[in-house]
């Protein structure tokens, strides 16, 4: 048996400028960028409309041509073994694009033809039956529902049972309940070793599933690095107190805090970790004659690192 590779996609100073056309110049969407995707991971590629994700993914799924740089995907050059690479892996594109006169069911026995799964390996009832289209198996898929669609999509992804699955925004138009659903099913796979990488633009997505993060910003990688860490960068907490009676200003004391009272009425004070103590805090609120109904701390939370970091780039841009 060969040994798995430390990354599931590397890429190294790839770039890709898209042409100029007629009524729009040539536009550099990817400027050497440097990424290595660990094996096992739910890796989240983050970053505003435009910045270049689904032109790094189209790059790995074979659809847009790289400019300059490197790619491996499994640890298989896309240049080299471009057929072992797209092998390992699976995207669920962003659009619902598919051939409207087939039934989940054919759809998914063309695709795995198309890989060359033989017939005895194949997982279409499976599949259909985890991505709830089990019952849909013989319906136009026309018919479908926009999120039905999608699963299908999923399903497309995975008949080759790629040890690497790409999901290009996902969640795009999809409600709640399906959401979640789909989020348990990629978290599944996970655990069964699948590879995940998914752009989103669902921060608090991100944030409750993935493990590693790339923030990537006019074609470039600003951050990359585990979830945790880029949470701990924004080295603050916010203190959030609910006064029993209304405030008509800043308690006397906070003056020189970060304290501000939030359109809900709750007095609001941030503090560096480290650099204070709640418990004074609360014996100062105490102490201008006011009572507390609640209390509670926050943590930043990913949409505030993504803003600060893509503020960063851009001011510097
Ligand atoms: N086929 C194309 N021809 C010319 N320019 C393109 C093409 N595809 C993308 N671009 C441009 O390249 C840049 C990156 O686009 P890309 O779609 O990769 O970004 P994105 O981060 O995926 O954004 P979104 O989430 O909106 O899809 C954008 O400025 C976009 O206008």
């Amino acid at each position: 048996m060969t040994s798995l590779p430390e990354f599931a996609l590397e890429a190294e100073g790839l770039e890709k400028t898209y042409p100029a056309r007629k009524n729009s110049p040539a536009k550099q969407a990817l400027k050497g960028v440097d990424l290595a995707i660990p094996r096992g991971s739910i890796f989240g590629l983050l970053g505003p409309n435009g910045a270049g994700k689904s032109t790094f993914i189209n790059i790995f799924a074979g659809l847009v041509t790289k400019t300059a740089g490197r790619g491996a995907i499994w640890g298989r050059d896309i240049d080299r073994h471009p057929r072992e690479a797209r092998a390992a892996i699976g995207v669920v594109p962003q659009e619902l694009n598919m051939d409207v006169f087939f039934t989940p069911f054919e759809t998914l026995e063309l695709m795995a033809g198309f890989y060359g799964v033989p017939k005895a390996e194949r997982r279409t009832m499976e599949l259909l039956d985890i991505m709830g289209l089990a019952d849909k198996r013989d319906a136009y898929v026309r018919q479908l529902s926009g999120g039905m669609k999608r699963r299908l999509l999923v399903a497309k992804a995975l008949v080759h049972s790629p040890p690497v699955l790409v999901l290009d925004e996902p969640t795009a138009g999809v409600d709640i309940e399906l959401r979640r659903q789909l989020w348990e099913y990629v978290a599944r796979l996970n655990e069964a070793g699948v590879t995940i990488v998914l752009t989103t633009h669902y921060l608090e997505e991100a944030q409750e599933l993935c493990d590693q993060i790339a923030i990537v910003n006019h074609g470039e990688v600003v951050a990359c690095e585990s979830k945790d860490q880029l949470l701990k960068r924004l080295n603050h907490k916010t203190l959030v107190i609910e006064p029993a009676e209304p405030l008509s200003a800043v308690p006397a004391g906070f003056d020189s805090e970060d304290a501000v009272i939030r359109k809900d009425g709750a007095l609001a004070i941030t503090y560096r970790l480290g650099e204070a103590s709640v418990a004074r805090f609360i014996e100062t609120f105490h102490a201008s004659g006011a009572r507390i109904a609640d209390l509670r701390t926050e943590e930043p939370d990913l949409e505030d690192v993504f803003l600060a970091l893509t503020y960063e780039a851009n001011d510097a841009a």
